[in-house]
């Protein structure tokens, strides 16, 4: 049966699409459903060539081949049985933001940006455009070309262009891929704020796992040309069935707010819904929400509450699951918080996963149903 897209929020639609491949490529074929939150970031994430490029571009309509239906928060862009009457790409509302940033290279930025403005769907006020430049942090390169810009610089620029459109969808394939490490950590804090800022949805495709973490709120998981699994970026980053061998990043993402700043000691203390944690203070305000990364490698465990340790975050926990690891020297342990005075009910409350040794797991008897201490060496805020 034929998915019509209903008006309604979000994302909505599917996309059917083969391809033979020529000389150059294998054989494709892509067939998906799009049911994604209409606000917010969708991380889109796979393996190369699952198809993640192509599915942006059905959504760009960059894809004539391609079958299917779209409607992006109530606006119906394409139907089913109804080619002829789908939105060409150039009268999608969308912005797109390259891994090349793509600028017009004899222009300066405020030139290529002034050309964005002017096809704009709707009025960019003065404000508005003042916004977008200090959003971006771009104020003081607007006068200087892309040779003379740095690669995060351009990226920044680009990002800039493609909001000055006035999109009702922001369409991000790898932007910040063909940066180094460096330039990568300058640029993540500029795509944070604007994931606060905006209130349209950005679909966000990247290989990086920290990039994921930091920005998604939705995750889309490809395989194949395929969406293989879907649903919020904190339980999907957190099971240790994730599609891809995390390694060293295999860990959990907990949503906490900070509850107490410890001015003393510079630390914060952020609460979730399974405890409190102790943070180095990095100057978030009480009350903030946060997005805290604890990695499986950084748990140890002990059978009673070790008070002689340094370690400054210390959780009574229940093992609820044990699951053989990749490497056959570890196991990984699901763990539940158990309730404490502060944090009464563990019934539903975040799990963690720690990743220790066989042995270890042998010599502490570990079992489903043990209750242990874990002991959290590092906790990294993300967001
Ligand atoms: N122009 C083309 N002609 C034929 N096949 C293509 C073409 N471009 C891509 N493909 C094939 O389509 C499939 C999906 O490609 P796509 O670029 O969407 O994957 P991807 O998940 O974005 O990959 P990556 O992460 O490497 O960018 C791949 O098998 C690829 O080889």
């Amino acid at each position: 049966m034929a998915f019509e897209p209903v008006s309604g929020g979000g994302i909505q639609g599917h996309f059917h699409l083969s391809r033979d491949g020529g000389d150059t490529h294998a054989p494709f074929s892509l067939k998906v459903r799009l049911n994604l939150p209409g606000s917010g970031v969708t991380g889109i994430f796979g393996p190369s060539g699952c198809g993640k490029t192509t599915l942006l571009r059905c959504i760009a309509g960059l894809q004539p081949c391609a079958s299917g239906s779209l409607a992006v928060n109530g606006a119906v862009w394409q139907s089913a049985g109804k080619p002829k009457e789908a939105l060409p790409v150039h009268r999608r509302p969308l912005g797109f933001v390259f891994q090349q940033p793509s600028l017009l290279p004899h222009l300066n930025a405020a030139q290529n940006l002034r050309f964005a403005r002017k096809r704009a769907w709707q009025p960019v006020s003065d404000a508005e455009y003042r916004s977008i430049i200090d959003l971006l942090g771009i104020g003081h390169l607007l006068s200087k070309r892309p040779g003379a810009l740095s690669g995060g610089e351009q990226q920044r620029v680009a990002i800039a262009r493609a909001l000055l459109i006035k999109p009702r969808v922001l369409l991000m394939d790898e932007p910040l891929a063909s940066l180094d490490q460096m330039r990568k950590r300058e640029i993540l804090p500029y795509l944070e704020k604007l994931h606060r800022a905006l209130d349209i949805p950005i679909l966000y495709v990247s290989h990086s796992i920290e990039e994921i973490a930091r920005l998604a709120d939705h995750l889309v998981l490809m395989d194949n040309g395929s969406i293989t699994n879907e649903g919020p970026a904190t339980a999907l980053l957190s099971r240790e069935d994730f599609p891809v061998p995390l390694g060293d990043d295999l860990g959990v993402l907990l949503e906490a707010n900070i509850a107490q700043r410890d001015s003393q000691w510079n630390l914060l203390r952020a609460d979730f819904d399974g405890g409190s944690l102790w943070l180095r203070d990095s100057g978030e305000a009480v009350g903030d929400s946060i997005r805290v990364r604890v990695l499986a490698r950084d748990i140890s465990l002990t059978r009673g509450e070790d008070t002689q340790s340094s370690i400054l975050n210390r959780l009574p926990v229940e093992v609820e699951e044990i699951s053989a690891d990749r490497d056959p020297a570890m196991v990984l342990l699901r763990l539940k918080p158990q309730a404490t005075a502060t944090h009464p009910s563990d019934a539903v409350g975040s799990r963690l996963i720690a990743r220790i040794t066989r042995r270890s797991a042998h010599q502490l008897s570990v079992n489903t149903g043990s209750r242990l201490w874990a002991q959290i060496k590092s906790v990294a805020i993300v967001r």
